[in-house]
């Protein structure tokens, strides 16, 4: 027997064993590194989890409701890894009537397409009862996340932080290493909002009704009544999260966004953060003294404890990018030996004006990729995807659609529709490769009365260069354009350039930073705006590229790209199979 590790912050590593053989590398142990220091896929140890998810009455923000938990715990544990590791979760669905699926946020899932935890993509949902095998290589360093990718369910409280430590030094100092995971949190029930999103009348899920920062946040009370819900104020479960510091030191916090609307501001009051990290690259330091993060991304800052040591501070969220109506998420930066719980003598820091879209998109800019850690991207492409975001309604429904069509997942994963050559799992009419860029105006509300719901695929050329242009425009109201974060699985993008209004493909492909610009895996396009993005599609298999708001993918802001499908194994898995076409291909 091996024991298990829930993976705790701060040295709560995975335990090395033996669980299957075909993964053992010396004895499960540390690797013996060949001569030159090199690691290949997968020789790294095994880490391996056992997670039990269920729903359990919990008050993160004070106001009890029904929160998914892994292992009792709503954030979820930290996964920590060596690069190079094989990381093993076994997953057991005790949601008893809900189905499940567990994506794995930036990891790339080279040679381990089947197991990108994406429902619909690339594996049927894991059923009440069913226990599922997630099992891949951590091959970069870096900071990742985890989270639901089934239905509406990360609003629920599924998600986490994965750190992948590297086996070359950093190329900074920091005394200590800590993890800050920020959320938006709703009183609504997944099932609530998802039914309402899809009825007509369109019943839109609203401003969340809280932040939380580590899992904590603190909703009025007094808003609620007996009827709403039960909210206690005093509840040790919403005590305000709190990062102890000793005055001198140098903290590296990581810092994840896994919001299901909210784009935030993230600030310590009285602190300059300097940002090393994003997304597992590492960035030319620039310092900030409020971090702008988009649901999907990560980023590490360094912070020296290095104000007043006899007070404490605050670390505060705000919504930036929709008319907030939500109060800030509070935690404590708590200098040592002051007591961890004591408030700040001072009001928390004013956030930036929430529609103040400058300094959003200077930060953007500002993050290029570290001198000495370049990985130059391809001078060219072989093919350029324009994708137009824009909202609409078709029969009635409300949605979201990119070139004018809105993504409906199939019943048959694509991964095993693919494979297997079943052409009738979904529309084999690829979507458009662009939208009529002379004649439609970006600024104004359009009818889009040609919108339809799709779920065609873009098949792209293996080995080939891609770029994607997103371009953003109006929404159905009138003046509102909204920020979309924008997720890709099983690959880094480079992110080439950022500009306002719509995009001009004779001239602003000419102002590509193609010297050193981040490598990233979730990117947002800015009100009005357009953000452009290219990457290679090296990675055999079938990979989501959506909205990584939930209400906005779930309404079909999103597409599927498929490459070198035919590279993969004989079979895939049959843990993945099960639903659609495939029912009866389980042995
Ligand atoms: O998808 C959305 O719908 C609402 C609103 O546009 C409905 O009128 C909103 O704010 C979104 O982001």
């Amino acid at each position: 027997m091996y024991a298990d590790s829930d993976g705790t912050e701060d040295g709560g590593e995975g335990s090395i064993l033996p669980a299957d053989e075909s993964l053992r590398e010396n004895g499960g142990g540390r690797p013996t590194l060949p001569v030159d220091g090199t690691l290949r896929k997968g020789e790294g140890r095994i880490r391996h989890y056992r997670w039990d998810v269920k729903y359990e009455y919990k008050s993160p923000d004070c106001f009890k409701k029904l929160v998914i938990t892994i292992n009792g715990r709503s954030p979820g544990p930290t996964i920590q890894a060596e690069e190079g590791d094989t990381v093993v979760v076994e997953v057991n669905n005790s949601l008893v009537t809900e189905n499940l699926a567990i994506h794995w946020h930036g990891i790339r899932q080279i040679g381990s397409p089947w197991f990108d935890g994406t429902e619909g993509v690339t594996q049927c949902p894991v059923l009440p009862g069913d226990t599922f095998k997630y099992q891949f290589v951590v091959d970069q360093a870096g900071t990742y996340l985890y989270h639901a990718h089934y239905g509406m369910q990360r609003e629920a409280g599924l998600y986490g932080l994965i750190r992948v430590s590297p086996r070359q030094p950093e190329p900074f100092a920091y005394d200590y290493d800590r993890s800050i995971i920020l959320d938006d949190w709703f009183h609504k029930s997944t099932y609530e909002q998802a039914a309402g999103l899809s009825s007509i009348p369109f019943q839109w899920v609203g401003e969340p009704q809280s932040l939380l920062i580590n899992g904590k946040g603190r909703f009025n009370c007094s808003l609620s009544s007996p009827v709403t819900g039960i909210c206690n104020a005093t509840n040790p479960e919403c005590a305000p999260y709190s990062q102890t510091v000793v005055p001198g030191k140098t903290y590296r916090l990581r810092i994840g966004s896994l919001t299901t609307l909210s784009a935030l501001s993230f600030q310590i009051q009285g602190h300059k953060m300097r940002v090393v990290e994003a997304d597992g690259h590492y960035v030319e330091p620039f310092e900030v003294e409020n971090l702008f993060i988009y649901s999907g991304e990560t980023y590490s800052v360094l912070v020296k404890a290095d104000q007043d040591p006899k007070r404490n501070y605050w670390i505060t969220s705000n919504v930036v990018s929709r008319n907030r109506t939500t109060p800030p998420g509070l935690a404590i930066f708590n200098y040592y030996p002051n007591h961890p719980m004591r408030s700040p003598p001072t009001p928390p820091p004013t956030p930036p004006a929430w529609d103040d879209v400058k300094p959003r998109l200077a930060q953007s800019l500002a993050i290029k990729a570290r001198q000495g850690f370049i990985q130059k991207p391809p001078t060219t492409s072989d093919r350029v995807i324009v994708l137009l975001n824009t909202q609409n309604t078709i029969n009635g429904y409300r949605k979201w659609s990119v070139n004018n069509v809105s993504f409906s997942l199939p019943q048959t994963p694509y991964l095993v529709a693919l494979k297997d050559n079943l052409k009738d799992a979904f529309d084999q009419t690829p979507p458009p490769e662009g939208y009529d860029s002379v004649n439609y105006d970006i600024f104004s509300v359009q009818n889009n009365t040609n919108a339809t719901s799709s779920n065609g695929i873009y098949r792209l050329e293996f080995n080939s260069t891609v770029d994607v242009i997103l371009q953003n425009a109006n929404t159905m109201n009138k003046n509102n354009s909204e920020t979309h974060p924008w997720h890709l699985h099983g690959h880094d993008f480079w992110v080439l350039g950022y500009g306002n209004g719509k995009f001009d493909k004779d001239k602003d492909p000419k102002k590509y930073n193609l010297e050193n610009p981040i490598l990233k895996n979730t990117v947002p396009v800015h009100p009005y705006g357009w953000t452009a993005l290219r990457f290679k599609a090296n990675n055999p298999g079938v990979w989501l590229f959506h909205c990584h708001i939930d209400s906005h993918f779930y309404m079909g802001m999103g597409v599927v790209f498929e490459e070198g499908i035919h590279r993969l194994a004989e079979k895939l898995p049959s843990s993945i199979m099960g639903c659609g076409e495939t029912k009866t291909f389980r042995p």
